[in-house]
């Protein structure tokens, strides 16, 4: 899109600006004194200045904020009057406007009552299920024409699997930017009226036409006169506030009568639109976005591979919003990614670990990450756009869900439908006990291979159609969350049909787990590693194999929770477990060493130290050692993952010495040492009595 000069005599685009010659004038001193201040990069360019010393650019930065501020509070100051949803205000303004009420009223029954109608044919002919994918395509369409209130309104449903059969959700998410534009002189008058500066002494240029049109705005690519910065310009549509109050005043009313009348819907419909409609008010106030996009740039930008561009403060308002301009192609665009030499499946990769971070580490979390939201730099970075719907997620609800994937993986499935009370999706008084056979039936299908190799939109579609079918109330930051990871699973299977999110997960899981001191999370690794009072190397050495995959993975954090735990007075069940499992590692690691030493004799030497037994070292059975050589290996190959981690401390057994140093522990070593005694005590009186085994060890 080619910019428009904004700036010269002999420019034309003023005439869609301000009339008022005079006015401008007026405003254009306006313009100038804030101009001085509108400096919000304004540290990049002292650092690149003369070599300033450390001090003055700390006074710089200080400053750079300071006048940040100042400019952010001007600009909430000019949102001061933002709409904000009140049904009352609504409900006073429209109930004296009888023929715009039917007018609407009208046009939204014809369209969705048409629809209810196919439907009901298709029932009476027995073609719901058949239909079903024709019907969300139409439904779709309905929304798109029905304007931006049903835009969101699709947006919305598209992320609540309890409420959508799976292919109504496939279609209502294709609902994005769908609207037509609105004429650019109101975009521009907009931004004066709203900024109260001429559009000539913000711009040096700006696009003729929008670069793109999305529900409640559209944005323009413009060129800052004061600095010369490219910047993108979201001008709201004009008249929004009026079409969308309307539609939530009928809504509403319809929520009313079923509330009232309506009794197979239990759930309060009202409470419901009420919230909805709220959140919808909020995205209108792009001051407020500006604020979310600033705070999730605080939180998860310090990535080097993450981009989320900088917002002009003294250039946004309720209704307009400006803010760096990115250049990049949309994640979904991929032959152009790929001809800029970059991959795809590493910018969703990016994208995954970052949504990990919003959803379980913070819990402030992008809400609508679809790809046109989803940029890929020149540089390789992922950026970030759109900061209207943010969501988060509760605290209990961020480890619940890890502890989910935890007992999924186990395919506990009692513990899992317990989980669903922490998650906030049943309430404690419904009896999970039906949902065990749905959730065990799904599953046991479901991951018959491994679960890093599932797709997640088999998991969601299927954990879908087990809510749909039970008293499940899913939070709307739970629909939220699925819908950002389905989001970017369905990018890279463009890329790669092969890619599974779960596995590209999975790493950060394992690290949460290994290091996370919160006691949900240390309990569910403990879970997750002792299984019927025995330890699973197993599962521990894929965990450190996955988890020092993830970046910020730490060797030297791994295990501690737990270590500490073996201590405390709350250890006790643990410290049984560990003993036992000392006593086996130590048992293998020595008779290991026996059978190898054993094994590096050459032959005729063993016939003569062992009196012409050939039988080997020791009386066992073939699985018997095998077994037990495979878990010395095991436990050195872990050691081995520890010790090869760049970041290994050799205090990181500190613990463990501390534990056996403590009465406690030294109890535990004296139970430890009398263990492996009493093992190898047996094992010895086996030996000398040389009882006859099955298929005694031949040691290779
Ligand atoms: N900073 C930017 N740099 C480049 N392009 C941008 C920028 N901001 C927005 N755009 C473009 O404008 C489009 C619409 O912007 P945005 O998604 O913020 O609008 P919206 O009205 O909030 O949309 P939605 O319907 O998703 O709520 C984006 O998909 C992107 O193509």
């Amino acid at each position: 899109m080619s910019l428009v000069s904004a700036g010269g005599q002999s420019f034309g685009l003023w005439r869609h600006g301000s009339n008022d010659c005079k006015t401008r004038r007026k405003t254009k001193s306006i313009a100038n004194a804030a101009l001085v201040e509108a400096r919000p990069r304004a540290v990049p360019a002292l650092r690149d200045g003369s070599g300033s010393s450390s001090g003055s650019v700390q006074r710089v930065l200080v400053a750079g904020r300071t006048d940040d501020l100042q400019a952010e509070a001007q600009a909430m100051t000019r949102a001061a009057n933002a709409s904000v949803y009140s049904p009352e205000l609504l409900a006073r303004k429209y109930s004296s406007r009888p023929v715009q009420v039917l007018r609407r009223t009208v046009e939204i029954l014809v369209a969705l009552g048409s629809f209810a109608l196919k439907l009901f044919i298709d029932q009476r002919n027995g073609v719901l299920d058949k239909n079903k994918r024709k019907r969300a395509t139409e439904l779709r369409r309905i929304f798109t024409r029905l304007g931006p209130t049903f835009v969101k309104l699709g947006q919305g449903l598209s992320t609540r699997p309890d409420i959508c059969p799976p292919e109504y959700l496939e279609e209502l998410s294709e609902l994005q930017d769908a609207l037509p534009t609105f004429p650019d002189a109101e975009a521009f008058a907009c931004i004066e009226r709203e900024l109260g500066i001429p559009l000539d002494s913000i711009f040096s240029a700006i696009s003729a036409s929008p670069i793109a049109a999305a529900s409640l705005g559209q944005v323009y690519k413009a060129q800052l006169k004061y600095s010369g910065q490219t910047v993108a310009v979201k001008v709201q549509r004009p008249g929004i506030e009026e079409s969308i109050g309307l539609d939530f005043y009928l809504i509403r009313g319809l929520g009313i009568f079923i509330n009232k009348y309506v009794d197979i819907i239990t759930s309060d419909v009202v409470a419901l639109i009420d919230e909805f409609a709220r959140r919808v008010y909020q995205e209108l106030n792009y001051v407020q976005e500006g604020q979310n996009a600033r705070r999730f740039k605080k939180l998860y930008a310090d990535k080097e591979d993450v981009l989320v561009p900088d917002i002009f403060w003294d250039y946004t308002s309720g209704k307009v919003l400006t803010m760096d301009w990115v250049d990049g192609v949309k994640l979904n665009e991929q032959a152009a990614i790929e001809r800029q030499g970059l991959k795809v499946l590493d910018l969703v990769n990016t994208g995954i670990q970052c949504s990990l971070r919003q959803l379980l580490e913070y819990g402030y979390f992008h809400a609508d990450p679809h790809p046109g939201n989803l940029l890929a730099t020149p540089e390789g970075k992922l950026a970030f756009l759109d900061f209207g719907m943010m969501s988060e997620t509760p605290e209990e609800a961020r480890f619940a869900i890890i502890g989910h994937v935890v007992h999924m993986v186990n395919r506990d499935y009692e513990a899992m439908a317990r989980d669903y009370y922490a998650l906030d999706f049943l309430s404690p008084d419904v009896d999970v006990s039906p949902i065990i056979p749905a959730l065990r039936n799904f599953f046991d299908d479901a991951l018959n291979s491994t679960v890093s190799e599932l797709n997640f939109k088999t998991i969601v579609d299927g954990l879908g159609a087990v809510l749909y079918q039970y008293p499940f109330n899913v939070p709307a930051y739970y629909a939220l969350i699925l819908r950002s990871l389905t989001v970017l699973e369905g990018l890279a299977l463009y890329a790669d049909p092969n890619f599974k999110v779960l596995a590209a997960s999975y790493p950060y899981f394992a690290k949460r787990l290994l290091t996370d001191p919160n006691p949900y999370l240390r309990d569910a690794l403990i879970e997750l590693l002792f299984k019927d009072g025995r330890f699973r190397w197993t599962r521990l050495e894929n965990l450190l194999v996955q988890g020092r995959k993830d970046r910020d993975f730490s060797a030297k954090e791994a295990l501690q929770p737990v270590l500490k735990l073996l201590l405390g007075p709350e250890g006790e069940e643990l410290r049984n477990l560990v003993i036992k499992e000392s006593v086996r590692v130590t048992e293998a690691v020595v008779l290991g060493t026996i059978v190898d030493t054993y094994n590096s004799i050459p032959d005729f030497m063993r016939t003569l130290v062992f009196n012409g037994n050939t039988r080997g070292p020791l009386v066992m059975s073939d699985t018997e050692l095998k077994s037990m050589i495979e878990l010395r290996d095991q436990v050195f190959r872990i050691w081995g993952l520890l010790r090869s981690s760049e970041n290994f401390d050799p205090t990181l057994l500190q613990p463990v010495v501390q534990v056996l140093q403590q009465p406690e522990g030294r109890i535990l070593g004296s139970r430890v040492v009398g263990g492996i005694t009493q093992r190898l005590a047996a094992r010895l009186l086996q030996q000398v009595l040389r009882t006859p085994a099955t298929g005694s060890a031949s040691i290779s």
